[in-house]
């Protein structure tokens, strides 16, 4: 008979605090080689540039222990308790996890960005300390605590889809085709998890352990497939990176690094079928727990991590923001990259819902938005010696519903990342105002752009208050124009079928 063990309460908290300390920092081997490889075969200048950054600004974070995303993540947490382990005290599971959460994104050397708020429908409010945890927890043989502890980006979680497929159809052809209509908002180059059979819930639930498995894509194509579900994540795979999304949605050969598909038995009636993308974030570790205190990660190698070298600053257009123009910004072409220099303004989902309820009751704006630029970000606050904490772009798509009455009080531009709305784009054009994107998931890379930074409104809003940032030579590229010209449309339409003649 397996011997019972029991697990200290503080030991899981610590276990759990030191988890994701690690994972908000530091990339994990599997990703990180695949990227790198990715990074290597990638033909398409604009994607390969962005992952250029990805892969520095996750060398520089694994550096500098700071964090390789500004959104820190949704923790999500699947806890395999062995029947014979007992959790001492009287505090459950949950409330330890959730002590884990807490201690973590308010540690003082490396604090966390805190993006739960308390109430999804009415005041989402945020909680101050990224609590609470979602908990999965199953029950198994043994005698030890096993944690699969994830701490899940927004953006990527935001584009988790679910359909009821008919018994015949093809759940191929399903994932291939939401994926082309996700758009870039999951930070792709990423991975997919898909979960078939179960019931709705259950779905979900394996797609989202699956993503969380080792990435091995590179080790399956060279060994080749040897079971059908093998040949089906080999046929996702290149039909998924086919579509000529690439990283950031800019159009390239790798949209994708690995397709993760798990499978339930389920009802004769049905075929549920979840779709999972992860983002290039991928944060999660398994840590097990057998009794004898908190179990740690291993420090990685950091020489794992490759050195890119820095893009060419040379040549390209530099813009004073404070003394921008619409005739200047009538000259800049899609694609292009600009370094900015000087203050912009920053906003993301709470502050524009505010404003725009401000303008609908006829109020005063607290900030005037004309002739300015505005960065959606919710930055990490600083540490000693920073300005800002790592502060990359959020998805632009959610701020499309407030444009156009940003736009309207005289915006010049805007910074983010992923495609706008079609009317958005029309918008823009109509504004003769103009899209740029910066780098999602490069977000230690953007913050050394960044040399001051003060709120300015909506304090009470935490991250995504109002700020006041002055910048220098921040790169960001020109995704939509003036005159409307759209690189998430032409991107991807220039790179579709291209990875199907480049070497895997
Ligand atoms: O919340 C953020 O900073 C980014 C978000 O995860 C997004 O990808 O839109």
């Amino acid at each position: 008979m397996t011997q019972a063990t029991v697990l200290k309460p503080d030991d899981i908290v610590e276990t759990v605090r030191a988890a994701l300390q690690y994972i908000a920092v530091y990339h994990a081997p599997d990703y990180l080689a695949h990227l790198a490889s990715a990074y290597a075969r990638e033909q398409s200048p604009a994607a390969k540039a962005a992952m250029g950054q990805i892969l520095e600004s996750s060398r520089l974070a694994a550096l500098g222990r700071r964090p390789i995303c500004q959104d820190t993540g949704m923790v999500t947490v699947f806890a395999r308790l062995g029947q014979s382990a007992m959790i001492a005290g009287d505090r459950t599971l949950y409330e330890l996890v959730n002590e884990g959460v807490r201690l973590a994104y308010l540690d003082a050397g490396n604090p966390l960005r805190a993006s739960m708020v308390a109430d999804p429908l009415l005041e989402r409010r945020n909680t101050g300390d990224n609590t609470p945890a979602v908990t999965h927890v199953e029950l198994t043989r043994g005698n030890k605590l096993e944690l699969l502890i994830a701490a899940k980006g927004g953006g990527s979680e935001n584009k988790a889809r679910y359909t009821m497929l008919n018994p015949a159809a093809s759940v191929e052809d399903w994932v291939v085709s939401t994926i082309e209509g996700l758009g870039a908002g999951w930070c792709p180059p990423g991975l997919v998890g898909v979960g078939v059979g179960g019931s709705a819930e259950q779905a979900m639930l394996i797609a989202k352990r699956a993503v969380m498995e080792e990435i091995d894509m590179s080790d399956l194509l060279a060994r080749g497939a040897s079971t059908p579900l093998e040949e089906m994540r080999v046929r996702l795979y290149h039909r998924i990176n086919a579509l000529g999304i690439g990283a950031q949605g800019l159009g390239g050969l790798t949209t994708v690094v690995d397709v993760k598909l798990a499978t339930a038995p389920t009802h004769a009636a049905s075929k549920p079928v979840a779709l999972v993308p992860q983002c290039a974030a991928n944060r999660h570790a398994k840590v097990v727990m057998d009794g004898s205190g908190p179990a740690y990660l291993d420090a990685p190698d950091l020489a794992a991590w490759p050195r890119i070298e820095g893009s060419e600053m040379a040549g390209l257009r530099r813009v004073n923001v404070d003394r921008l123009t619409r005739e200047e910004m009538a000259g800049w072409a899609p694609g292009e990259t600009l370094l900015l220099s000087g203050r912009i303004l920053t906003g993301r989902d709470a502050a524009h819902k505010r404003m725009a309820d401000m303008l609908a009751r006829g109020e005063e704006l607290p900030v005037s938005l004309r002739g300015r630029v505005i960065y959606y970000v919710g930055p990490v606050d600083p540490v000693d010696g920073e300005a800002v904490g790592p502060a990359g772009p959020t998805t632009a798509t959610r701020m499309d519903p407030f444009t156009s009455d940003m736009l309207g009080q005289g915006l010049f531009a805007m910074i983010g990342k992923a495609e706008r709305g079609a009317e958005t784009v029309r918008d823009i054009a109509r504004h003769k105002a103009a899209y740029l994107i910066a780098v999602g998931g490069a977000a230690v890379l953007v913050a050394k752009a960044i040399r001051s930074s003060k709120v300015l409104a909506f304090e009470d809003l935490g991250m995504e208050a109002i700020r006041e940032f002055t910048v220098e030579d921040m790169p960001v590229m020109v995704a939509v124009t003036t005159q409307g010209a759209a690189i998430h449309q032409t991107g991807p339409a220039a790179w579709r079928g291209a990875q199907q003649s480049a070497p895997a």
